[in-house]
């Protein structure tokens, strides 16, 4: 039995507390005439993909938000998948919607997120919303940002995990996480220092053991370990892979960090029950945000 110390960062408390609030910002709405819709458009046939797109409708089901669910073969064609975008792009019952990564092989997920209506970006990931986030150092951004970034932000926040100076180190380039965290972290009121770690770094332990937060978001299962964490860092597991479990001879989803580092850090957030499910609630978020801009509400 292994003895605990890290607080748990616990993603399903909070977004629970998020969705509550979501609730009566989506009531206000509601009043006023405007029902928040989100869209998504979820490609083929990958289990994992399936499942996170249905919990999504599971949530806007929770805090009223209407939904609209496009599904396509793996065999769809970019051109398919395009029209269902500019689909959605006129729908006015659409106020938000995302297309669910990653898109089959071959398909070039880049022009897809480039003809989501910036305004309709629930993920923050179309250019002109990272863009927005790149130039807004100092003021409000006042366009949707990324799900994931957005989430760790928020539960290091709700835990009063130190980021002011703080030297944060993320593992993993990925575009839902790695690229865009490092911005939301740096800006001004924030003010951490990201240094930002992928498969060409040269000494991954070396700057994993001086960080004061480590974000690990490579897809690697295990890759962070107690010997890599400084005593009472703060450590979010946001890689998701799948690995064969000896004991059962089953495949299962595993975590980027060894279960053990919560000996070492002083903050943990476990995978599952940690960032994930605020990925989902600022993704509610970003829709009713979208809403309440269009109604003039903030
Ligand atoms: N268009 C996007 N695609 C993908 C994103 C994204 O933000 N936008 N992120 C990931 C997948 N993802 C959301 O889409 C996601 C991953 C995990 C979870 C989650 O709640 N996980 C649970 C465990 C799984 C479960 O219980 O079902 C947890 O961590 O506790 C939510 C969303 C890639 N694609």
């Amino acid at each position: 039995m292994q003895s605990t110390t890290a607080v748990v960062l616990d993603g399903r408390a909070a977004a629970a507390a998020v969705k509550d609030d979501l609730t009566g910002r989506v009531a206000a709405l509601r009043e006023r005439g405007v029902v928040p819709g989100l869209g998504t458009v979820l490609v083929g046939d990958d289990p994992g993909s399936a499942s996170y797109v249905r919990g999504k409708h599971r949530d806007c089901a929770e805090v009223g938000i209407a939904s609209i669910q496009v599904e396509l073969p793996a065999t769809a064609t970019q051109a398919e998948v395009e029209s269902e975008i500019a689909r959605l792009n006129a729908d006015p019952a659409c106020t938000g919607f995302i297309v669910q990564l990653p898109l089959p092989k071959g398909m070039d997920a880049n022009r897809v997120l480039e003809l989501v209506d910036p305004d309709k970006d629930a993920d923050g990931l179309h250019p002109t919303n990272l863009g927005r986030l790149v130039l807004r150092v100092r003021e409000d951004v006042t366009s949707p940002l990324p799900c994931t970034p957005r989430g760790v932000i928020d539960l290091l926040g709700r835990h009063d995990v130190p980021l002011d100076g703080a030297e944060v180190v993320v593992v993993g380039r990925g575009v839902t996480v790695g690229r865009p965290i490092g911005l939301l972290l740096t800006r001004a009121g924030v003010n951490a220092t990201v240094t930002l770690c992928h498969t060409g770094t040269r000494d991954l332990a070396a700057h994993l053991r001086r960080a004061d937060v480590i974000v690990a978001a490579a897809g690697v299962a295990g890759l962070v370990r107690p010997e890599h964490v400084k005593p009472g860092a703060a450590v979010l597991d946001v890689g998701v892979s799948r690995v064969l479990d000896p004991e059962t001879g089953r495949s299962r989803l595993a975590g980027d960090v060894d279960p053990a580092v919560a000996e070492v850090a002083g903050w943990l957030a476990p995978n599952p029950g940690g960032v994930g499910p605020m990925t989902r609630a600022l993704l509610l978020t970003n829709v009713v945000e979208t809403a309440e801009r269009a109604a003039g509400l903030r």
